[in-house]
């Protein structure tokens, strides 16, 4: 097991190259599912989540070859095998494997996702789609039985707006007999990204990226070649890093429109920030000043970088409040920001932040994927080195962290824990 060191108050300058999008990769690798003949996917990031999702693919009994960040998918061999415990619990979004497999078998025997731990993460609306559609859902010991003699469109209003359950109905209606219609679904790029794999692959979708989508069910779905969305989360990550220490830092294959809720906030504050089609560049010239923020659906503040721009408060002149409205316990963060001299409160679903500090080196545990994103913006700030630990969730989402931060001019490391370390980790 390793940590991560970051010796902070190194200033960032050059360029930073975003990966491919993790919230798409992990929905295209099981889409992949519902082709007869193989799929080719482009730019996929090297992150564990991905490792993962391969495997599992795998584990049905397809084959999977990986060139570089290419992934090669032949599903004409896949069964559905029940996958109801071990890797399916090692990420969230092995949720998809229920929908891309009832649309393909007609059949999945699937476990409870894991994920990050972000309070109560329900799938209920994934499955009150999947019953529209005609299939009889079930949930035994923590595994989801699914089963339809046929699927049938249907038209499915969600209750609340859900990026995994727009997905994962989608792919169980793209082969389902008649229309279905999606309403209220959410319209995060990555759901355009997955229709845009659908749709190469024969699937008729009309609407993704609206609150409206419409499926016409075909029969068939065969291969195709897709290239990945960057990382919006990723470059929202590197841009809020920019923001806190950088004197002039480009982000590299980004979409801009993908980020301006952040964009608009970090102007309030004080940040100078170009753009041109695939890159931002973004200094900072000034003291900055506090904002508040709250989370929304897209296109409004992502609730995955609600996290990261936590870290970059704690130097703001003022008080700024991070409001989460879609996760609403999502600060195990703080506590950690806390030993870091961080002057943070939290109260019903706002953190409070009170800035400028200057942060300290600690040992610190990075409870879930996008908390260890804010500890390794807080360790950059900080005086002395920060520890952090947890970096299974990290290598979820980041790919090459520690040469990225270097690149910019970080110092950041990995070490070996020692066993008394990780037996200190193991009880806390
Ligand atoms: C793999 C992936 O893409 N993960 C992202 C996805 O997670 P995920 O798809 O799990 O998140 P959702 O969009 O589904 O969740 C949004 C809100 O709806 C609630 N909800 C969701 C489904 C459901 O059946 N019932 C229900 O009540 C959730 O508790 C949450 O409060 O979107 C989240 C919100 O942008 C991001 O933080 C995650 O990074
Ligand atoms: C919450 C996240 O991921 P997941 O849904 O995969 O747990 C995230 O990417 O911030």
């Amino acid at each position: 097991m390793e940590k991560l060191l970051i010796e902070g108050g190194h200033s960032l300058r050059g360029q930073v190259r975003i990966s491919g999008a993790k919230n798409s990769a992990v929905a295209l690798l099981p889409a992949a599912i519902l082709a007869e003949t193989p799929v080719t996917i482009e730019g996929l990031p090297h992150i564990s989540d991905v490792d993962t999702l391969s495997h599992l693919l795998e584990e049905i009994g397809g084959k999977v070859v990986k060139d570089g960040r290419d992934v090669y998918i032949d599903p004409s061999t896949m069964i559905s095998m029940p996958l109801p415990n071990g890797k399916v619990k090692k990420l969230r979004a092995s949720y998809y494997f229920m929908g891309a497999m009832l649309g393909r078998f007609k059949k999945a025997v699937i476990g409870l996702p894991g994920g990050c731990h972000l309070g109560p993460r329900p799938i209920d609306q994934h499955i009150k789609g999947f019953e529209a559609l005609g299939a009889q859902v079930t949930n035994e010991q923590g595994a989801i039985y699914l089963r339809a003699d046929e699927l049938k469109g249907a038209r499915i209003y969600l209750d609340v707006v859900s990026v995994g359950a727009t997905i994962n109905i989608m792919l169980a209606a793209v082969k389902a007999k008649g229309k279905t219609v999606i309403e209220n679904a959410a319209k995060e790029p990555e759901i355009i990204d997955v229709a845009t794999l659908l749709t190469s692959m024969g699937a008729k979708i009309k609407g993704a990226g609206t609150d409206v989508i419409r499926i016409e069910g075909v029969e068939t779905l065969s291969g195709c070649q897709h290239t990945i969305i960057p990382d919006r989360i990723e470059a929202g990550t590197y841009t809020i890093l920019a923001a806190a220490m950088g004197e002039e830092v480009l982000i590299d294959n980004v979409i801009p429109q993908h980020l301006e809720s952040l964009l608009a906030k970090l102007r309030e504050m004080g940040i100078t920030i170009e753009s041109n089609d695939d890159q931002l560049l973004i200094r900072r010239d000034k003291p900055i000043q506090a904002v508040d923020v709250k989370t929304l659906v897209f296109p409004g503040f992502p609730t995955d970088l609600q996290q990261p721009f936590t870290s970059l408060l704690t130097q703001a002149r003022g008080t700024g409040v991070v409001t989460d409205t879609i996760y609403g316990a999502r600060f195990k963060h703080v506590d950690e920001l806390r030993r870091m001299n961080a002057d943070i409160k939290v109260e019903g679903s706002s953190a409070i932040v009170t800035g400028p500090v200057q942060l300290e080196g600690a040992r610190v545990k990075a409870t879930d994927l996008r908390a260890g994103a804010a500890l390794v913006i807080a360790g950059s700030l900080a005086r002395g080195v920060t520890e952090i630990t947890g970096l299974e969730h990290i290598d979820r989402g980041y790919e090459d962290l520690v040469e990225k931060l270097n690149a910019l001019g970080g110092h950041a490391w990995r070490e070996e824990m020692t066993e008394a370390e990780i037996e200190q980790f193991q009880n806390s």
